[in-house]
């Protein structure tokens, strides 16, 4: 189905909140182009991930909180228009303090976003799988949460913890209790490392809890349902998808060098009819037929109505 003729959504924090009541474990994978984003949803995923990271690296620049709260906007309302699943919108740190926050909800909602997602660092915000991260105190960020649950009508608010890695795992486990008081609808920690951690977090911090499965992080490789088993209602592979499209693209690009055709690894790529379907090409052809026709009745019509 071609997506420009598709319905949006309605009210898709409902549904987020249906699967996970529904759902034993959401899948997420993230997604930064609505290319990817259709096609993950076509693959049979339920809801999507909208990575900062991925976002900016494919505007070539680091995850460091550099884009703005109008580019996120844009992102989610090309990917939210495309399909008809519920998307997580990664908002960094909430651009700006309590006040901004709740006008970042209020955006990235009207945007289409099911969930919005906030961070407890200080900007410029990293990486959570990085050294050097510094963190709000709890009191700014339960500000944040209160004002993200102010503002918000349907949308779910995630409130990520990166305390983990800065001040240990005991900090993340209080401050993600604290941030629960404050309303947050999902505890997201960031960074655990090891899946003993992962179940004990889950032993003692009581919300849908959402696991980050990055690679290259601190957190080593769990399956889906071992994050199942231990609790956890979403996981994320929030930048998969994108360092694989840059791997295959430097593997053409290689080719193309090296043998000067891409004819030999054609089998490698997307096809034209491929992409045709995921993005209903052809429905678009017959609307530009069905207006012809509608024209041609029009003209005809007056033409018989002038002569007769
Ligand atoms: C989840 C995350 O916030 C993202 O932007 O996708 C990143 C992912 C990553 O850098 O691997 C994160 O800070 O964990
Ligand atoms: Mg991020």
């Amino acid at each position: 189905m071609a997506f420009l003729y598709r319905e949006p959504l309605e009210r898709p924090g409902s549904r987020l909140r249906e699967l996970i009541e529904k759902r034993d474990i959401i899948v997420a994978p993230g997604v930064y182009n609505p290319a990817v984003a259709l096609l993950a949803e076509r693959m049979g995923f339920e809801a999507l991930y909208l990575s900062g990271a991925a976002i900016t690296g494919s505007l070539a620049m680091p995850d460091l909180g550099l884009i703005t709260l109008s580019e996120l906007a844009k992102f989610t309302q090309y990917i939210t228009r495309v399909v008809r699943v519920p998307v997580i919108v990664d908002a960094d740190t909430g651009f700006g303090e309590a006040i901004n926050v709740e006008r970042t909800v209020r955006e990235l909602e009207r945007a289409g976003a099911a969930a919005i997602q906030i961070e407890d660092q200080v900007m410029p915000k990293k990486c959570g799988h990085l050294h050097g991260k510094a963190l709000v105190s709890p009191e700014d960020m339960v500000k944040k949460i209160i004002a993200a649950v102010g503002a918000k009508r349907d949308a779910l608010i995630i409130a990520r913890t990166d305390a983990r890695g800065v001040e240990g795992f005991e900090s993340a486990v209080e401050r993600a209790q604290l941030y629960i008081e404050a309303g947050a609808d999902i505890i997201f920690p960031e960074a655990l490392t090891s899946l003993e951690e992962f179940r004990e977090f889950a032993r003692r911090v009581k919300a849908p809890l959402l696991a980050n499965m990055t690679e290259y992080g601190k957190t080593p490789y769990i399956t889906v349902d071992q994050f199942r088993e231990a609790g956890y209602k979403i996981v994320i592979f929030p930048v998969t998808t994108f360092r694989a499209s840059l791997k295959a693209s430097e593997k053409v690009l290689r080719e193309i060098i090296e043998s000067g055709t891409q004819r030999n690894i054609l089998d490698q790529l997307y096809t034209r009819a491929e992409f045709y379907d995921l993005i209903g090409y052809h429905e678009y052809e017959a609307r530009d037929a069905e207006i012809s026709r509608k024209a041609e009745e029009v003209i005809r019509g007056r033409q018989s109505h002038a002569k007769g």
